[in-house]
């Protein structure tokens, strides 16, 4: 890695949590993507969720057709499946022989965006599925959040970790495990302190802002996505974890596109969409900690560590260059899209 006063030149990094959709959404939005990555985990949570081998061989076509379109050679969507109460160990089996599904991915029921047909109770109906993940060494992918009502919303982080991380992996201590998108320090030190195969994923949201972004002078539904934005004290920790050097951390935007009209809505959907700026936002994270010799590591080195893959042999730059997030972009025909931050500075600009 090489840092300079003007720049920043590091591995060329992945996305190891990454929302494309589907369609003409899909088209709008994967060479954000790709400009600044190589590889993503593509989550599964579409409408019909993708739950075999043979929907995520389809969706993954559909990616590379899109990217061949638009003349992106050289990124690579690494997919996942959507586990439900009903998926068999034989569709573990045929998920570790395709060679390119990388991973299943937890949803609890009712949780976040089409989560549906999420899973209702982990250990009750998936225990034989579980076995056989941890067997052939399938990652679980975890959305983090108890959906119990009676869980208050901001807690839901926390008090997953006691009723459904700590069981399932006293279950199966040998199973890869990614608790996605970390909110709270809670989330932060169990995997700072956990033993076995375990790792986090970290957003730029969540690295950047506290809970008031989503209230700063009236209600900001661009802040808002689940697991919600916590109080300064989650932030804090969530840096501490990121710029820490602790390999168990690597980078995941959570990049999640929604209609501008989606949004600013009486029921508004969760997601930002970061894959626009996910780099420059990460570079002013990590600078503001005074941690940007860390960038490297979480950006680039601590997901292929995990997974099993190579790290990549090019490298990407960006540059101090202030870059005024617009303040929306193209999206669908009907409707733009309006990124993280819309219409603020940042000091770092993606070069290539
Ligand atoms: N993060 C979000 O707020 N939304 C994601 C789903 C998810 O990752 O939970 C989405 O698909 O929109
Ligand atoms: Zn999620
Ligand atoms: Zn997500």
């Amino acid at each position: 890695m090489q840092i300079t006063s003007a720049s920043i030149t590091l591995i060329r990094p992945d996305d190891w949590h990454l929302h494309l959709r589907d369609g003409e959404a899909l088209a709008a939005v994967v060479a954000d993507s790709a400009r600044q990555f190589s590889r993503a985990i593509v989550m599964p949570n579409l409408k019909p969720p993708v739950t075999t081998v043979e929907m995520a061989s389809a969706y993954k076509a559909r990616i590379e057709a899109v990217l061949a379109q638009q003349n992106l050679h050289s990124f690579t969507p690494l997919m996942t499946l959507y586990l439900t109460n009903n998926t068999s160990v034989e569709d573990v089996k045929k998920a570790a022989e395709s060679g390119f599904v990388k991973a299943f991915k937890l949803y609890p029921a009712g949780a976040t965006t089409n989560s549906d047909a999420g899973v209702t109770d982990l250990l009750g109906n998936c225990s034989r599925t579980l076995e056989a993940m941890q067997q052939y060494g399938m990652p679980l992918l975890v959305h983090g959040e108890v959906t119990d009502p009676r869980v208050d919303l901001f807690d839901r982080e926390a008090v997953f970790i006691d009723r459904v991380m700590l069981p399932l992996r006293r279950a199966f201590p040998a199973l890869k495990v990614v608790f996605e998108h970390i909110t709270t320090k809670q989330g932060a030190h169990y995997v700072r302190d956990a033993e076995g195969p375990i790792g986090a994923t970290i957003t730029p949201q969540h690295l950047l802002f506290n809970r008031n972004a989503i209230f700063q002078g009236g209600v900001r539904p661009h802040y808002y996505c689940l697991p919600v934005l916590k109080r300064e004290e989650h932030r804090i920790a969530l840096v501490e974890a990121a710029t820490s050097g602790n390999p168990r951390f690597f980078l995941g935007t959570d990049s999640a596109p929604h209609a501008k009209h989606a949004k600013e809505a009486s029921c508004g959907c969760a997601g930002c969409y970061s894959a626009l700026h996910a780099m420059e936002l990460y570079a002013t994270a990590f600078e503001k900690a005074g941690k940007l010799d860390q960038l490297e590591g979480f950006a680039s080195l601590h997901g292929p560590q995990f997974y099993g893959l190579p790290v990549n042999t090019e490298t990407i730059t960006l540059e101090r260059k202030e870059f005024e997030i617009p303040q929306q972009v193209p999206y669908t025909k009907d409707a733009p899209l309006v990124p993280l931050s819309a219409g603020e500075v940042l000091p770092w600009r993606f070069v290539a």
